[in-house]
């Protein structure tokens, strides 16, 4: 497979090293100071850049028929858009906050436990993120799609960064040195708590996971998640 990497900071950088050691070449890598892209040398975008780039970066593919994943986070704002392009070009399309396997997992752990919870009036939810100090966005994505898994099974209605209010999920972000990435998520009532959290160690499983999904979207035509890709039912 041949891949364009729209971004080579420290996740284009490791996705290019993984992707040749499962026999990929690296055909492209966009970045600043890229002046030209020849779109017919890639069979797949892979795009890890900048909030403010990925849309751009992201409906470019699309428009020379290029599929596209992407975990850039911190521009969803336009997201609906992008899918619509991809449809009018007949493309496809895959974003995901976070690719690593063990994030998906804690997903679906997520949305069940919030559906277990939302039984119980007595406790009250809240989220930490911990990312590194080079972080743009807050709150990380991660967060973001675990606080819309917690709305779609309970009655709370929105989430709220550093912040309280009624039927809202707080969210605390904290930015500190090196951290790749660390979501808690906590239930409390004035007997107990329960938490759950993901801690990455390392950023290889965000890598794998961009590639599996890239190496999953070829010949395909459409809007996918990573629950396609891992076949979650
Ligand atoms: N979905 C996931 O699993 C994960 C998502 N991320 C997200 O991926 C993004 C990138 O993360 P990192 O690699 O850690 O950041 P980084 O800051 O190390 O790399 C971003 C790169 O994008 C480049 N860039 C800026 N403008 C560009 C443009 N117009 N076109 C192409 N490249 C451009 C920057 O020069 C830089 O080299 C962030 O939004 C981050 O939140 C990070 C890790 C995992
Ligand atoms: O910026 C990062 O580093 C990360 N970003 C993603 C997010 O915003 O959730 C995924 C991961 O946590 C690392």
């Amino acid at each position: 497979m041949k891949i364009g990497l729209f971004g080579y900071g420290k996740m284009g950088k490791m996705i290019a090293g993984m992707a040749e050691e499962r026999g990929h070449t690296i055909a492209t890598k966009v970045d600043l100071d890229t002046v030209e892209i020849d779109y017919a040398s890639f069979d797949v975008a892979i795009d890890f850049s900048t909030p403010e780039a990925a849309f751009e970066n992201i409906t470019n593919c699309f428009k020379n028929n290029v599929p596209v994943i992407s975990g850039t986070t911190g521009w969803l704002d336009r997201y609906q858009e992008a899918v619509e392009l991809c449809q009018q070009n007949d493309s496809a399309f895959i974003y995901a906050s976070n690719f690593s396997l063990g994030v998906n997992i804690f997903f679906e752990l997520n949305r069940q436990l919030a559906k277990m919870m939302s039984q119980l009036n007595e406790y009250t939810v809240s989220m930490e993120e911990i990312h590194h100090t080079q972080k743009l966005d807050a709150p990380s994505g991660t967060a973001i799609t675990l606080a819309e898994g917690i709305m779609e099974n309970s009655s709370y209605m929105d989430w709220q960064l550093n912040g309280t209010g009624e039927n809202s999920i707080p969210i605390h972000s904290i930015r500190e040195g090196a951290v790749p990435g660390t979501h808690t998520i906590a239930y409390d009532s004035e007997v107990d708590g329960i938490e759950i959290k993901h801690t990455a160690h390392n950023r290889k499983g965000f890598a794998l996971g961009a590639i599996l999904a890239a190496e999953w979207i070829l010949g395909k035509k459409g809007i996918f998640g990573m629950r396609d890709v891992l076949n979650f039912t």
